[in-house]
């Protein structure tokens, strides 16, 4: 079975009510491959999935950039790490943001708002508000569980990549996600370095497809050769409209996770880069 390009647009903390209307415009307008080509999803802030559900092009789908890891009730507002969470927050946050105040989302809301997909381990949850791997991976159960489709993120550090451990790291995080997951086919994993996030350096092709060949490999190893060769894995991490195409093109490259350019019209480019792969 062939695997299907995917393109994700997160919008991450972004837009306004104009903006995310004129984003809309943009897309529901172009032309791109059928839906037998190429699965478009793009991933709004909260407030405005229900406008952006709304208005899109009904073969184009909506995802939700997190939700919480179990039913919702009575929480008003999470509160994640504390002194004693070894994560990185204090390097990037100040100390008063510590105690940080997150709106709290589950997962029955988003399919009652009739939101097919989520996406669940953003490094900017893990590293900001310290979500570990086992963590992201009950993330990853429950919003399976209640039939939403996840794209799940891994990725390393620039210091885990210098120290020569970026496959270990994603590897961890893949077996977080594969110890509590029986069933991958409602699963897109995605590749994001931290380093190429929002800077400009986008990992090579050459990067990209070794990273993404060790992450199918160890699927392979650890759960099924049919899980391997059918599990999109995407790359994210500064892809735009020029650099897309030519990491479409490698064999292991199912698609990506775009942050600031699936914000502008160059979206659209990205999204055609699935031509690539249809004429591979
Ligand atoms: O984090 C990303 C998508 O989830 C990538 O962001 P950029 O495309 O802005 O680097």
């Amino acid at each position: 079975m062939g695997r299907k390009f995917f393109v994700g647009g997160n919008w991450k903390c972004n837009g306004t009510t104009e903006e995310v209307k004129k984003i809309i415009n943009t897309l529901n307008e172009a032309q791109v491959p059928s839906q037998d080509v190429v699965e478009v999803v793009v991933s709004p802030p909260y407030v405005f999935l229900p406008t952006v559900k709304s208005l899109l092009r009904p073969d184009f789908h909506v995802a939700a950039q997190n939700c919480w890891v179990k039913k919702g009730g009575a929480f008003t507002g999470e509160v994640r790490g504390s002194s004693s969470d070894k994560c990185i927050m204090l390097k990037v946050m100040p100390v008063q943001y510590v105690h940080l105040k997150v709106e709290w989302i589950s997962a029955e809301m988003l399919v009652n708002l009739d939101i097919p997909w989520v996406i669940v381990g953003h490094s900017e949850r893990r590293l900001i508000l310290g979500e570990s791997n086992e963590f992201v991976g009950d993330k990853v159960a429950y919003a399976l569980s209640q039939k939403l489709k996840v794209i799940a993120c891994v990725g390393e550090t620039l210091e885990q990549r210098e120290a020569g451990s970026t496959l270990e790291v994603v590897a961890a995080q893949t077996k977080a996600i594969a110890d509590r997951v029986s069933n991958w086919d409602d699963v897109v994993l995605a590749y994001e370095p931290v380093w190429a996030i929002g800077t400009g350096k986008v990992a090579s092709p050459a990067q990209a497809q070794e990273v993404h060949t060790e992450l199918r490999k160890w699927l392979q190893a650890n759960i099924s050769a049919e899980v391997a060769a059918s599990t999109r894995i995407i790359y994210g991490g500064s892809v735009n409209g020029a650099n897309c195409k030519e990491l479409a093109a490698k064999p292991d490259v199912d698609g990506f996770l775009v942050g600031g350019a699936s914000l502008k019209p160059e979206f659209i480019d990205i999204i055609k880069s699935a031509e690539v792969k249809k004429n591979a």
